[in-house]
């Protein structure tokens, strides 16, 4: 089912992000997680895509697995950094083929050990070539792609990554996910900038959870997202338990806020574990 149909139907959509275990004993983690996450009808689940070609087939089979065993309408990641034109027309075959509606557009994550970054990008610079291939290819797909509201990390202001993300939907995307992100104000201000470039996109939240506050530490000061200090501080030497429950505590103010200011979508980052999820979930008592 095309998530731009969805998004044009429902006043709100709910949706869960998986990525492929690394380690086979950690698929059952995953398993379970689907297994309680779909009880709460969710409009969609994506799988990531792993940069660098490690996890990318690993990335098809669970979203073809998600679909089939689990009937969930799903979408897939997929990065088109190191990718040539010939491998992308190719998975998208596979898609059309599997029945998968929709695709996640992303340019991905450049990967550390990369030596020859012009070799990487010979086929695809940005995240809008691939939409643009995916629309010429093959125009009935559904395409979502990322929206930074702090900014992408590698873009020098705010301005111009707001630009570029109108690249992307000038080559035809469908509706925007945005980076995670843990104060609201930066999801209100990106709205209000968005309506100023003309995006009128519908535009999906991106929520974590936090589970675990010195993993959340290492991936956002990858990733560009603010940790408020004062969460920070607080989860800090804290028991798993507690850890999860203060970050549920919070993650239940945020999505409350978003909902009391409609927002469009809430896109859960699960990290493949349910119980932080679900708490949020039933804290807000969704109808
Ligand atoms: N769930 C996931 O898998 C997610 C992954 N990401 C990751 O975030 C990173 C960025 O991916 P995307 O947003 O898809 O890439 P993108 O191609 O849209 O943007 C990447 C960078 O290039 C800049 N840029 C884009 N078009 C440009 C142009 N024509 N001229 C100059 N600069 C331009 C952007 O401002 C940004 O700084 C990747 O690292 C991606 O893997 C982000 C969000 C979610
Ligand atoms: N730049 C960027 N790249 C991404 O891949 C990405 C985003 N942003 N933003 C949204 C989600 C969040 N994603 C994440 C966030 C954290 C981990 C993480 O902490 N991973 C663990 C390993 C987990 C495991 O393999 O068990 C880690 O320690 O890296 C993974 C994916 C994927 N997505």
């Amino acid at each position: 089912m095309k998530i731009s149909d969805i998004l044009s139907r429902k006043e709100r959509v709910l949706s869960f992000e998986f990525f492929p275990p690394k380690k086979v004993e950690n698929e059952h983690i995953l398993f379970e997680s689907i297994e309680r996450l779909k009880r709460w009808n969710p409009d969609f689940v994506s799988v990531t895509y792993g940069a660098g070609g490690s996890t990318r087939d690993k990335t098809l089979d669970w979203t073809k697995k998600i679909k089939d065993d689990y009937l969930l309408n799903v979408m897939m990641h997929l990065t088109c950094i190191a990718s040539t034109r010939e491998g992308v027309i190719n998975i998208l075959k596979e898609l059309k083929k599997s029945g998968i509606d929709n695709i996640f557009a992303l340019r991905g994550d450049i990967p550390e050990e990369l030596d020859n970054i012009e070799e990487a990008f010979k086929d695809f610079r940005y995240a809008s070539d691939l939409v643009r291939l995916i629309r010429e290819v093959d125009d009935s797909f559904s395409i979502g792609v990322a929206g930074y509201p702090e900014g992408h990390i590698e873009c020098p202001n705010i301005g111009e990554d707001i630009e570029n993300l109108k690249k992307k939907v000038d080559q035809g995307a469908d509706f925007i996910i945005t980076q995670l992100f843990f104060d609201n104000r930066y999801f209100y201000d990106y709205l209000d900038m968005l309506e100023k470039y003309c995006i009128t996109l519908p535009v999906i939240a991106g929520i974590m959870p936090i589970i675990n506050i010195k993993q959340v530490i290492k991936f956002t000061d990858m990733c560009g997202a603010t940790v408020p200090e004062y969460l920070k501080n607080k989860m800090m030497d804290r028991s798993p338990e507690e850890m999860l429950n203060i970050g549920v505590d919070f993650a239940t103010k945020q999505c409350r806020d978003l909902l009391e200011n409609n927002v469009k979508g809430l896109h859960f980052y699960t990290l493949n574990r349910s119980r932080a999820t679900i708490n949020v979930l039933k804290n807000l008592n969704l109808d």
